[in-house]
């Protein structure tokens, strides 16, 4: 049995001792490397045999493992790649096929043995086979604790070998800084050496020169200022030495611990190793088998070689630690040397300073030597040049002078003469600057006396401007008192003219009242006084002319800004316009003129032909016809004699004109027969215009005048009404037209599609007016070569827009030139002609009716009756203006239709319009001011 177990033991060894050869040729020289199933299946197996757990296995291990980590963290390195190798061991124990089978031998012996005490009696012996194994397992329980402290070694091994490479690039680091650092040390005392250098050479030749040299006290100065600059320079080195010292021994402390550190992990290491060394020498003792020792001895040599390795580990730990301390002590050396250089520098700048002192002190005393040598030199010139003048009289004295200096001292004489002349130019230079002081001390006071007359003379212009301003407000005042006296003498004056005026007419009432026999001379009162009524007006503008000549001298010698007076011209603006109100009140809103056409060639058809129409020059507003032997005398508003020009014709119509500006609606119309000169009187010709045109001109002057209180725009348009039929005539197609009501409510007429041009200028409408003569229809009659054969009106819209107040204004004139009316048989009309003159004569009659039913005062008043009469609705009716001249013929030929036309004039001349209505809208409502 023994010799089958020896076999089977021989066996098991044999095969454990191939794999042990084979993992130690696999770890080579370097010894096992962590994790290797052979080595560790073993201990699996004796753990189960001699009952050890994993945890208390670990703990008889624990104190490598500690101490290899508190080694690793004094060194701040992670052993994360050890501990993982520990953690794969129990996995590849249990597959050890070695450990289970001796295990499992173990346990089936020691029941084999359990079994043999019934057989023998029960004495129980412990079989030999099962103590050589259990002497094996127990063998192999070492053998594990001796790779796990291989492994550990290892492990140490590799930590050394990873500071070792830190350790070596930190001391790479440290000396390039080293070095770096000692460059810039070295070039910087290289610069203070050349600057050394640079100062030495002229301290030498100043040393030299010994004072002699007169600028010699500057290059001591710069010397003493670069010596300043270098001493901080040496402050600043020896800082920054101090700084390096400080971090040498910074260093120096780190490398001491470390080292301490890696000390003392080699004593655990070989502490350990002892342990396991004694454990082996008592297990060879307990065993004492010799397979076992042999391993054993492996082992030791195992041992020895790990002492060997740790042996060459101390050594690098040495050669690390000599490493740093050369590198300091390299550094300390270097930074000796700087200090005794920087020392040295010191010394050598002290001496220089203070020989620098010595040849101040000594150059002083050589200046003071000098100095007092002169001085010395000098008193005995005087002296000489006294003794000089008592002995020998009149002889040059500076001839003397000069020997006896060029005997003593030529280079003094000279240096006295280079003296002499800078004093004299200093001298030279300080009279200028004298001369130069005084003159602008002169200056000043000049600029002084200037100043000084400037200021009287403002004072005297303010005072003169001051008297001024006074004399102009007197004067402002005093041209206000003017106007104001002269707008209320005006005012008084018509008053007063009318006052007495309206007493002589009652006056003539009374007498016409109470003396019936004596009426002609009452008559004759009332024409005269009907002519003062007439000649008032004259008087009446030329007052109001003279107050509008006064008001703009006033205003050209105010200033635009004066707003009181520019109110008050305002004022005397609205004064105005109330008195020409009045004066056409008093004049009639409806006005009646006469216009008796001159005797013309070709109007007397046989020469014997007699005038039958006589004006008389005291009396303008009456004319007497002879008709059958009967002399007829009319009264109307104004009779113009043939010999009346355009202009006076327009004269009196001009107030209306005017008060179409102030926002009235006024019609003029020109009535007669056919060739009594209506187109002659509104038209005109081209070199004597009528009065549509002076019209027009008048409204552009007047609106020029207001520009500064009122903003006017003007529009035309111009119909005709021929054969009843209202047509364009500033239109080309000559399209026929209506009249409407204008849809805004107003009431108002308006004429749709009908053209209204706005005029800018008078030379506009001068074209304008020229295109609507064009167009009207006119041809000849026996009784006028060029007979308007339509009503012709011309009407002019003028709307204001008052600048201070926003009021507006819409006036409205109308210019008719009625067709002339005509006796058919007379005019020879027939066919087209007479149709004309029939519906002329229509139309004209139409316009008498209305007049009629007007003076009547009836309610109803036919408009409707005929276009022309319906077309002046707006303009013909209450609370406007009109004017109608009557155009006549003196000729006996047409007194028929003379006498026709001053009895419609007659007629109405007794219309009372009334009150003319002023057509204003303030406040965005139109209101009638009557
Ligand atoms: N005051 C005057 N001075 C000079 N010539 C005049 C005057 N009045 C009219 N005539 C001339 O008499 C002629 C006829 O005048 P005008 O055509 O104006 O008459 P009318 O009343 O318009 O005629 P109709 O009604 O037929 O048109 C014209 O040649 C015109 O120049």
């Amino acid at each position: 049995m023994y010799a089958f177990y020896s076999l089977l033991v021989y066996i098991f060894y044999s095969v454990f001792k191939k794999e042990e050869e084979a993992a130690l040729e696999e770890e080579g020289p370097g010894g096992a490397t962590a994790g290797e199933p052979g080595h560790v299946s073993m201990e699996t197996g004796s753990r189960r045999r001699n009952g050890h757990t994993p945890s208390s296995r670990r703990r008889g291990c624990g104190r490598q493992s500690d101490s290899g980590s508190s080694s690793s963290d004094s060194d701040g390195l992670s052993l994360s790649e050890e501990d993982e190798g520990g953690d794969e061991e129990p996995g590849l124990i249990a597959s050890t096929p070695l450990a289970a089978f001796l295990s499992f031998k173990q346990e089936a012996e020691k029941r084999r043995v359990s079994h043999v005490p019934l057989e023998t009696g029960g004495k129980v012996a412990e079989s030999p086979l099962v103590a050589v194994m259990s002497h094996l397992l127990s063998f192999l329980e070492q053998y594990s604790h001796l790779q796990q402290m291989q492994k550990q070694a290892e492990q140490y091994r590799m930590q050394l070998r990873r500071h070792r490479v830190q350790h070596r690039r930190q001391v790479k680091a440290l000396r390039a800084s080293y070095r770096q650092r000692l460059r810039d040390k070295s070039t910087v005392i290289d610069s203070l050496e050349e600057a050394i250098a640079q100062q030495h050479s002229p301290l030498l030749e100043t040393e030299g020169e010994c004072g002699a040299v007169p600028g010699a006290q500057g290059g001591l100065h710069k010397l003493v200022e670069s010596l300043c600059g270098l001493q901080g320079e040496r402050s600043q080195l020896r800082g920054e030495l101090r700084s390096l010292h400080t971090q040498l021994e910074q260093k120096d402390q780190d490398r001491h611990s470390r080292v301490q550190a890696y000390q003392q992990q080699i004593d655990e290491l070989k502490h350990c190793i002892k342990e396991r060394e004694e454990e082996l020498a008592r297990l060879r003792a307990e065993s004492g088998v010799t397979d076992s020792e042999k391993r054993v001895l492996c082992l030791s040599a195992e041992n020895e070689s790990l002492k060997q390795s740790l042996s060459v580990t101390q050594g690098l730990l040495q050669q690390l630690s000599v490493i740093p301390s050369q590198s300091s002590s390299m550094l300390i050396k270097e930074n000796e040397t700087l200090r005794s250089r920087v020392q040295q520098l010191e010394n050598s700048l002290q001496q220089r300073g203070e020989q620098l002192s010595l040849l101040e002190r000594r150059s002083e005393q050589a200046e003071w030597r000098r100095g007092e040598e002169l001085r010395r030199r000098e008193e005995r010139l005087r002296e000489l040049k006294l003794e000089l003048d008592k002995e020998r009289g009149k002889e040059p004295l500076v001839k003397y002078v000069t020997q006896t200096v060029e005997v003593e001292s030529p280079s003094t004489l000279r240096q006295l003469a280079e003296a002499k002349e800078r004093n004299e130019q200093l001298a030279e230079k300080l009279s200028n600057h004298n001369d130069k002081c005084r003159e602008l001390e002169d200056l000043l006071r000049h600029s002084d006396k200037v100043t000084a007359n400037l200021r009287h003379k403002i004072a005297a212009y303010e005072v003169e401007i001051g008297k001024l301003r006074d004399e102009l407000l007197k004067e402002i005042g005093h041209l206000e008192e003017r106007k104001d006296e002269a707008v209320k003498a005006a005012a008084e004056c018509s008053e007063q003219h009318l006052h007495n005026l309206q007493e002589q007419f009652t006056g003539l009432q009374q007498r016409l009242a109470a003396l019936p026999p004596t009426l002609r001379s009452m008559k004759t009162d009332y024409a005269s006084l009907r002519s003062q009524v007439r000649n008032f007006s004259d008087f009446y503008g030329a007052a109001v002319s003279e107050a509008k000549k006064q008001l703009t001298a006033v205003i050209n010698e105010m200033s635009e800004a004066n707003k009181d007076l520019l109110e008050k011209y305002r004022k005397e603006v609205a004064l105005r316009r109330k008195y020409h109100e009045q004066l056409v009140e008093l004049k009639g809103n409806i006005r009646v003129l006469c216009r008796v056409k001159p005797v013309l060639k070709e109007d007397q058809q046989d020469e014997g032909q007699a005038v039958v129409v006589t004006t008389d020059p005291n009396n303008e507003s009456a004319l007497t016809v002879m008709s059958k032997g009967k002399g007829r005398t009319f009264e109307l508003d104004k009779v113009f004699h043939p010999q009346a020009t355009q202009e006076e014709v327009f004269q009196e119509i001009e107030p209306l004109v005017t008060s179409c500006i102030d926002g009235y609606h006024v019609c003029i119309f020109a009535y007669g027969q056919t060739g009594s000169g209506k187109t002659y009187t509104m038209e005109g010709s081209v070199e004597n215009p009528g009065i549509n045109q002076r019209a027009l001109k008048h409204l552009f002057s007047e609106i020029e005048d207001r520009k500064d209180m009122w903003s006017y725009s003007i529009s035309v348009s111009s119909v005709e009404i021929y054969n009843e039929v209202l047509r364009d005539l500033l239109s080309k197609d000559g399209e026929r037209l209506d009249i409407k009501l204008n849809p805004d409510g107003t009431g108002q007429l308006h004429v749709p599609g009908l053209r209204v041009i706005e005029v800018r200028s008078f030379q506009h409408i001068k074209k304008i007016l020229a295109i609507a003569r064009k167009n009207r229809i006119t041809f000849g009659t026996q009784m006028n070569q060029h007979s308007s054969r339509s009503h012709a009106l011309l009407t002019i819209t003028v709307l204001g827009t008052d600048l201070a107040s926003g009021a507006k204004t819409t006036g409205k004139l109308n210019l008719v030139d009625l067709a002339g009316s005509e006796r058919v048989w007379k005019s020879g009309a027939e066919g087209e002609r007479l149709k004309e003159a029939q519906n002329i004569n229509r139309s004209l009659l139409a316009l008498g009716d209305v007049i009629q039913a007007l003076r009547g005062r009836q309610t109803h008043i036919p408009f409707r009756n005929s276009r022309l009469t319906y077309l002046l609705q707006d303009s013909l009716g209450k609370g406007n203006k009109t004017a109608m001249v009557v155009q006549i013929s003196s000729l006996e030929s047409n007194v028929g239709e003379t006498m026709c036309s001053l009895k419609f004039a007659q007629r109405v001349c007794k219309v009372e319009l009334g009150p003319a209505a002023r057509k204003i809208e303030t406040a965005g409502q139109c209101e009638n001011f009557s």
